[in-house]
């Protein structure tokens, strides 16, 4: 029979088990409810656009209706997953949570012409010939007008440019300047997109007197020192460049900027930019108003927004991984022990299938500029754009393709974010990219303002996972393309054939570069030689940066670790930090033995840490004793027996036949005599 404790102690347990039970269950019916009201407003807004509830029977409908594209060979049918179940929900989001209001609702009848613009605005408008605002336009511009932070999120191509810059022209054109100075900051990540936004900025202020200014990486430092001390109201940089500026061009500062602008933030925060951002954050004025934009955020962005944001409105037109409204996905399986076919089967496609405006994306440079001598030794009209070329290289073949001049632009991802390049109907994906957020960037170069896109994706057996999130995250049907075997062997057989002009071409480009670098160190000696010291004195003045290269590494190391520190905390996070180790490659040799060292240490002070942690205390029934007492848990002893029965040492044999030693019978009070007395002589076995 239990006791009066025993009965309060059972009375408490069922308390809490129920209490436990009701909240679960009430977070299930919250989840439920979310889940059904959610679900009721994408079938509302489906409804409003006019398109067709996807339900399952009207899906197999679809499926049965739709032809296989007829102008093509290549097989392609409705993407499945063998056995893989397929979800077609959007993912449901608690990101407004930590906002201080939701704007992502809109009036879609509002034009620009109701938002109050002025003239020059409107006019320019019209000359670009956008009719009607975009959906992030229409939430973004009105919000933007009244001055207030925004955190927004729109899909790839969906206007998000003019989403930002209309609202701060309008406000430079209805206070103008007392003074020059610089009174809005738009930073990018990349040049290239710095140079469009750019380009877009003075298309939308050619009928006003707004100033602007360009200080990006890779273009001439003087020049740019010249605009900027000429006080331009916007400035678009990169990170890097501006830094760079702010600190050798004394009269530059940031102290007047009234407006600062972050697109792709979240590529901003991925690279080691954060301290960079950090910097300049600190540097802008505090009366700002700051408006963060991307086509995909992550927690380091919401993190950003709530540090550098006052009470910021949430404008989240698209879920995180849509994908552009016309663009079709098409996928290519690649059999584990085909994967040496990727070469042919893109060869393939942009022979027979599409043969312009194409842009293939790869991983690596290297990836990129084999596919591009292959090509162009098969007759195509291609150019390639990664980081191993010159910043005047990049802007050349980027020009080209937009000028129509090649058909195929070969990158790696340093391409894939922001850039507006007219026309593009195709994205073929050589291998997926690292991360779902990177693919959605890569299709993103098609099917752009309103227009129609297709991208094809090549997935090897270890890509499949990802595969499996778009196909949930995708709003339309998703493609499964297969090219006839045939086709691809005469591929492969052509490739082999082509291998011998690669090597060639290779080998012919390595010798050129030798003579360009040999050519280069004599001008540079000659030139030496002309100035003397001048010169030298010259060169010994280094720019400034605000770190020290020491501080430099420190942070990245610290990143890293950082990084290893997250990854030890959970699977999920440790996938990722598994997934991103290619960071690591980055690092000097000399950083990554440091990395190495330093990671060792933190793993075994986790370790010790955890041992040395309370173990859980656990509920017991009243009426059993807690016989356990706190502290390490005692090893059980092994038998006496096991131990002497195995232990053949000299000393223990000795002891197991002499018996007890005079300390232990002390110690277990014993006879300290043993049996027997003392030694006697063997007088008592003498005869008598
Ligand atoms: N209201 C509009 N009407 C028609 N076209 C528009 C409108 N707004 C923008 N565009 C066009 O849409 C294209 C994409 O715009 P923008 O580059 O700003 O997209 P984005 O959302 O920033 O894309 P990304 O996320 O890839 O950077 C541009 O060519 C632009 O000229």
């Amino acid at each position: 029979m239990p006791n009066r404790g025993s009965v309060k102690g059972h009375i408490i347990t069922t308390n809490e088990s129920l209490q436990r039970i009701e909240v679960s269950f009430l977070s299930l019916i919250l989840k439920t409810l979310k889940k059904i009201f959610f679900q009721e407003r994408e079938a509302k807004q489906a409804k409003g656009r006019g398109e067709d509830v996807e339900t399952e029977d009207n899906q197999t409908k679809k499926r049965e209706c739709e032809d296989v594209s007829r102008d093509e060979e290549d097989v392609e049918s409705h993407y499945s997953l063998d056995d893989e179940a397929i979800f077609t929900e959007a993912g449901i989001s608690s990101e407004a949570e930590s906002f201080f209001e939701d704007a992502s609702q809109y009036d879609d009848n509002l034009s620009f012409q109701d938002m109050n613009l002025s003239r020059p605005l409107l006019k320019a408008i019209t000359a670009l010939g956008f009719k009607q605002p975009t959906p992030i336009q229409k939430a973004c511009i009105p919000v933007g007008l009244l001055g207030k932070d925004i955190c927004a999120c729109a899909a790839t191509g969906t206007g998000k440019t003019a989403a930002f810059i209309l609202p701060v022209l309008e406000r430079l054109i209805y206070k103008p300047r007392q003074a020059p100075i610089t009174r809005v900051l738009v930073l990018v990540p990349t040049r290239e997109l710095g140079i469009q936004v750019h380009s877009v900025t003075k298309q939308l202020a050619q009928f006003s007197s707004v100033t602007t200014c360009l200080a990006v990486g890779g273009l001439d430092v003087k020049t740019q020192e010249a605009a900027l001390r000429s006080g331009p109201d916007v400035l678009i940089a990169t990170p890097g460049r501006l830094i760079d500026h702010l600190h050798n061009c004394p009269s530059f500062h940031l102290s007047s900027v009234e407006v600062l602008i972050l697109d792709e933030a979240d590529r901003m925060l991925d690279e080691y930019f954060e301290e960079q951002m950090k910097e300049i954050i600190r540097l802008c004025s505090n009366h700002r108003q700051t408006m963060l934009f991307s086509a995909t955020m992550t927690e380091e962005v919401k993190d950003l927004a709530s540090v550098s944001l006052k009470n910021p409105v949430r404008i989240f037109v698209n879920s995180n991984t849509d994908v552009a409204p016309f663009l079709r996905q098409e996928f290519i399986r690649i059999r584990p022990n085909r994967e040496g076919d990727r070469e042919a089967i893109v060869s393939a496609l942009l022979t027979r299938t599409f043969p312009d405006h194409v842009m293939l994306f790869t991983q690596t440079k290297k990836q990129a500029h084999r596919m591009h001598i292959l090509l162009g030794l098969m007759g195509l009209r291609v150019g390639e754009l990664h980081g191993n070329l010159s910043q005047a290289q990049r802007l050349e073949a980027l020009r080209r393709f937009k000028d129509e001049q090649i058909d195929i632009l070969v990158a790696t991802d340093v391409a894939a974010r922001g850039l507006d390049i007219e026309g593009v109907k195709t994205v073929i994906n050589f291998t997926m990219p690292n991360t779902t957020k990177h693919y959605v960037h890569r299709v993103g170069r098609t099917a752009r303002a309103g227009r129609a896109g297709r991208s094809v994706s090549l997935v090897g057996e270890e890509e499949r996972k990802m595969l499996k999130d778009i196909v949930k995250t995708a709003k339309t049907a998703v493609k499964a393309r297969i090219l006839p075997q045939d086709v691809i062997l005469k591929f492969r057989e052509k490739i082999e054939n082509l291998e011998k002009d690669v090597y060639a071409v290779l080998c012919l480009e390595r010798e050129e570069r030798e003579m360009q670098q040999s050519e280069a160190q004599i001008n540079r000696a000659k030139k030496k030689l002309e100035t003397g010291k001048q010169e030298t004195l010259g060169e010994g003045l280094e720019r400034s940066w605000f770190q020290t290269r020491e501080e430099r590494k420190k942070e990245k190391l610290a990143k890293a670790l950082q990084e290893f520190d997250l990854a030890l905390r959970g699977k999920k996070k440790r996938k990722k930090f598994m997934q991103d180790r290619q960071k690591k490659v980055q690092m000097t040799p000399e950083e990554r033995s440091q990395f190495e060292i330093l990671k060792s240490q933190m793993y075994a002070e986790r370790l010790a840490k955890r041992n040395r942690r309370a173990k859980r205390a656990r509920v017991l029934p009243e009426e059993e004793p807690a016989a356990v007492p706190a502290g390490p848990k005692q090893k059980k002893k092994s038998s006496v027996f096991d131990e002497e029965l195995t232990n053949t040492s000299r000393k223990a044999l000795k002891q197991y036949r002499a018996g007890p030693s005079f300390e232990d019978r002390k110690r277990l009070g014993m006879a300290q005599h043993r049996k027997g007395g003392n030694f006697k002589s063997k007088s008592r076995y003498k005869r008598k």
